[in-house]
């Protein structure tokens, strides 16, 4: 479904990501890890057509290069980080901004299906009450949750995720991930995420890579991509027996 092929990396004369190949399969959830700085924005980055790279990356067999950002919109869809939130747009606003790639023009007005899935991403991501809020009232977990309930109602085939529950206590992480592995069971879709708990890639995803001095060292199962030989070697520590012993944490 998704395929990066022998793609390379550099900012200026800087080599960040060398040679990774990987691919991602219908109802994968596909894992990005590895330690801070090791090149897993800058992937993500490389995908969502924001930064240059060397290789190809492609969607369904079409490197994604050829494909019309209308069309690149209707089917990925990529939540980062940083969120710019400048003016007082409210909620409902923003999550409709989702439905862009398929409007004529922004002041087209919405359709049927555009106004159905605004309510959907609204709804699973409990928002409905703040829909008039305006975006500047809310906090960081909260506006997580909007920019989160955008790309559910961009309603992509693959689901792009930079450390998705970054900003959000225990109860909503728990509700997101829910929602995602339910959003990830229907039609051809899949989700790529990068996640720094390594209990919660276990957890929920199905497959991965590990990066560590801008290559792959692992790639395939979650189980095997997370071995104790692999998890020493990226972070430089004895990261199993830290996490079983100090946090009780299984992975
Ligand atoms: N705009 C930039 N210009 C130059 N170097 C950059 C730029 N953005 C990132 N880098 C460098 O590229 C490397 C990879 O950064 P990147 O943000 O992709 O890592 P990461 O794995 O996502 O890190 P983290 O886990 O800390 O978020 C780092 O050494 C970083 O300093």
């Amino acid at each position: 479904m998704f395929e990066v092929k022998n793609l390379n990396i550099s900012y200026g004369n800087k080599n960040v990501l060398n040679d990774i190949s990987f691919e991602v399969k219908k109802n994968d959830w596909f894992m990005i890890l590895g330690p801070n700085g090791v090149g897993k924005s800058s992937l993500v980055n490389a995908i969502s057509g924001s930064l240059s790279y060397e290789g190809t990356i492609k969607f369904k067999g079409i490197d994604i290069k050829n494909l019309p950002s209308k069309i690149k919109a209707q089917n990925i869809g990529i939540l980062t980080q940083q969120h710019n939130v400048t003016y007082p747009y409210s909620v409902e606003e923003i999550v409709s901004l989702g439905r862009y790639a398929y409007r004529k023009s922004l002041f087209s007005s919405l359709s049927e299906n555009d106004n159905m899935q605004i309510e959907e991403a609204l709804l699973i991501t409990g928002l409905n009450k703040y829909r008039e809020d305006s975006i500047l009232s809310l906090s960081g977990g909260e506006l997580q949750r909007v920019f989160l309930a955008q790309v559910l109602a961009q309603d992509p085939k693959i689901l792009i995720l930079d450390e998705p529950a970054n900003h959000l206590d225990l109860a909503y992480q728990e509700q997101i991930f829910t929602t995602i592995s339910e959003w990830l069971q229907k039609d051809d879709r899949c989700v790529i995420s990068i996640i720094h708990d390594l209990s919660v890639a276990k957890y929920y995803g199905n497959r991965g890579i590990l990066l560590h001095n801008k290559q792959l060292i692992a790639k395939g199962n979650i189980e095997d991509v997370l071995e104790s030989e692999n998890l020493e070697r990226a972070y430089r520590i004895n990261v199993k027996s830290i996490m079983n012993e100090r946090y009780g944490l299984w992975i």
